[in-house]
């Protein structure tokens, strides 16, 4: 299998294109091509496929071998790809996801090489049931959740794959490693989590660090950014359109008013390519 080495803001995945469908071990193939000692090294597995509702279907495998519905870095990389490889000259695209549908995706281009995505990343889903939460209230607006005698706020976002915001002082010095992984499987998240920390540093710009399901702390997490940004305005902390600065660098986010889409605009870029053995 031949596949190309991608990232979005050091969120990094293993790209396969050519495939007709995903590969019965798809799993498998991610917990080990994603492990950083014994294989390639990826937060994910991404693979390009047909799609009959849009130009291309995107699945995403975690690199702890689940499956994700949704990915916001992965699917500028995906867009960058199947561009630079001449799979579309669109430069406008419907990208299918199994979690939000199909999103439209709209290049910048430059000396033929794709630089940054824009991706409408749909509406936002806020009742905590369908996020899915065990609170059955919409939205969820800084709902107690207590790990081990201490007690966080989190707002609940789902961008066809669950986030929960959580307000800290210094995102950038949060100890994700220590609560990271207790929220992401606390009881109140079904389905597991994704935990954004975010600190407000004025309306229009949030730091933020993640840790994400199935995959630990990454570098960058592109739903996560919505999400934050999401919670932000419902939280009132935020204007609809801000920066989002990650561990990898800097996303913008736009909550739009008028559609209620969330857009992202961000980079992709290509690493290396390979042959998996
Ligand atoms: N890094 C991603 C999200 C990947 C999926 C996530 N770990 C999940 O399980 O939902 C992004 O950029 O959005």
């Amino acid at each position: 299998m031949n596949f190309t080495k991608m990232h979005g803001l050091g969120n990094d995945f293993i790209v396969i294109a050519g495939e007709s469908r995903l590969p019965d071990n798809a799993s498998g193939l991610a917990t080990r091509y994603c492990n950083r000692n014994f294989g390639v090294g990826a937060d994910g597995l991404v693979f390009i496929l047909p799609s009959d509702k849009a130009d291309f279907l995107m699945r995403i495998i975690n690199s702890d071998g689940s499956e994700a519905e949704q990915c916001g870095n992965a699917i500028r990389c995906v867009a960058k790809y199947v561009y630079d490889n001449g799979l579309t000259d669109k430069t406008e695209l419907a990208i299918e996801t199994i979690g939000a549908g199909a999103q439209t995706v709209r290049l910048n281009v430059k000396d033929g090489k794709a630089l940054t995505v824009r991706v409408d990343m749909g509406a936002p889903i806020l009742d905590g049931l369908a996020v899915p939460t065990t609170v059955d209230e919409n939205p969820v607006i800084g709902h107690p959740v207590e790990v081990e005698g201490t007690e966080f706020r989190f707002t609940a976002v789902s961008m066809g794959n669950p986030h929960c915001v959580i307000y800290v002082d210094d995102a950038a010095d949060f100890d994700l490693h220590r609560w990271g992984p207790k929220l992401e499987t606390h009881p109140l998240f079904p389905k597991r989590i994704n935990v954004e920390f975010a600190t407000v540093l004025s309306r229009s710009h949030i730091d933020m660090r993640v840790w994400e399901r199935g995959a630990g702390p990454t570098l960058a997490c592109g739903t996560g950014a919505c999400a934050t940004l999401v919670a932000s305005v419902l939280d009132g902390k935020a204007d609809r359109s801000a920066v989002v600065s990650l561990k990898g660098g800097d996303l913008e986010i736009e909550w739009s008013e008028t559609d209620n889409r969330v857009y992202m605009t961000g980079p992709a870029e290509t690493v290396y390519r390979g042959v998996l053995a």
